[in-house]
């Protein structure tokens, strides 16, 4: 049996700058990693292609420059895409490429079915509202109404992500690093997305710290059955969570499949470095 994707990327583009005759073609452009030292233009996600299955959790390994944010945020509706094609397994958007849909479509998808916590909190959260306060301003974005009832699944999600329910009413900023990727999480959550895109969310913090973020991610993957995009620089971030694996290097995809036949037997010459560099 073939299981329908939950996502569905194609010929992901995105470059920043115009071109010129001596890169628009993509057959025989020449570039320096990902620029053309013509006109300076960068190609910085290259014919990306992947597919996300349900309760599958896809990391996105490659080192810094190699186009995993960008990637991530255009997915997300950050960033403008420049070219391709992203379809999602659900019935408001169904066989409709969701990059040509209207700015009021794209609100609905990262409100209902997308969540997104980032490597800066300051990105994912309003610093000056409570943490409580931040979980419900995504649920009333969504539509939510009943107070009491957002104010319920509110203290749920931060026991969920083990903040203190005494604690809820302190605005994140006043919080630990790994506290506030704890709240970011919750708040990615309050809708019940079946997409979550984490982007290097342990980047920055205390090993410590990072092995209980990173438990928190297992548990809520176990328990919620999300499908998920883990993006780091990190392959021993991405050993611990992801099933299926891609690797990116200057924009394009390098290598995939199986997480533990990447690790176990690695084909380009730089996903063996990075195998290499996690002995
Ligand atoms: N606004 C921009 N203008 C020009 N180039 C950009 C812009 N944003 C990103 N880039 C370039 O796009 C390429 C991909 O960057 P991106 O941030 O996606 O990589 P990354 O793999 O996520 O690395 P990092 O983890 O360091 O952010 C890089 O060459 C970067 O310099």
């Amino acid at each position: 049996m073939h299981e329908t994707p939950i996502l569905r990327v194609r010929n992901l583009e995105k470059q920043f700058g115009q071109g010129c005759p001596d890169c628009k073609d993509k057959e025989s452009r020449s570039l320096e990693k990902n620029y053309c030292s013509a006109c300076g233009t960068v190609y910085a996600v290259r014919d990306v292609s992947f597919d996300l299955f349900p309760g599958e959790v896809l990391g996105i390994v490659g080192e810094s420059g190699s186009g995993k944010s960008t990637m991530l945020q255009g997915l997300y509706f950050d960033a403008e895409i420049t070219g391709g094609e992203v379809y999602i397994d659900h019935p408001a958007v169904l066989d409709k490429n969701v990059l040509e849909l209207s700015s009021q479509q794209k609100r609905y998808i990262r409100n209902y079915l997308y969540g997104m916590v980032y490597q800066n909190p300051v990105h994912g959260l309003k610093m000056k509202f409570s943490s409580v306060g931040n979980i419900a301003e995504k649920m009333i974005a969504a539509g939510g109404r009943n107070v009491s009832s957002i104010e319920a699944r509110s203290k749920t999600l931060l026991e969920k992500v083990h903040i203190p329910l005494r604690r809820m009413k302190e605005e994140p900023r006043n919080f630990s690093g790994g506290m506030q990727q704890r709240v970011q999480i919750a708040k990615a959550l309050s809708n019940n997305p079946p997409i979550l895109f984490l982007d290097e969310v342990t980047t920055g913090l205390d090993l410590s710290v990072q092995a209980s973020v990173l438990d928190l991610i297992k548990q809520i993957q176990r328990d919620l059955h999300i499908s998920m995009i883990v993006v780091s620089h990190d392959l021993a971030v991405i050993r611990m969570l992801a099933d299926r694996s891609i690797v990116m290097l200057n924009g394009t995809i390098i290598e995939k499949g199986l997480t533990d036949q990447i690790l176990e037997d690695p084909q380009h010459e730089y996903t063996q470095q990075l195998v290499y560099s996690l002995l």
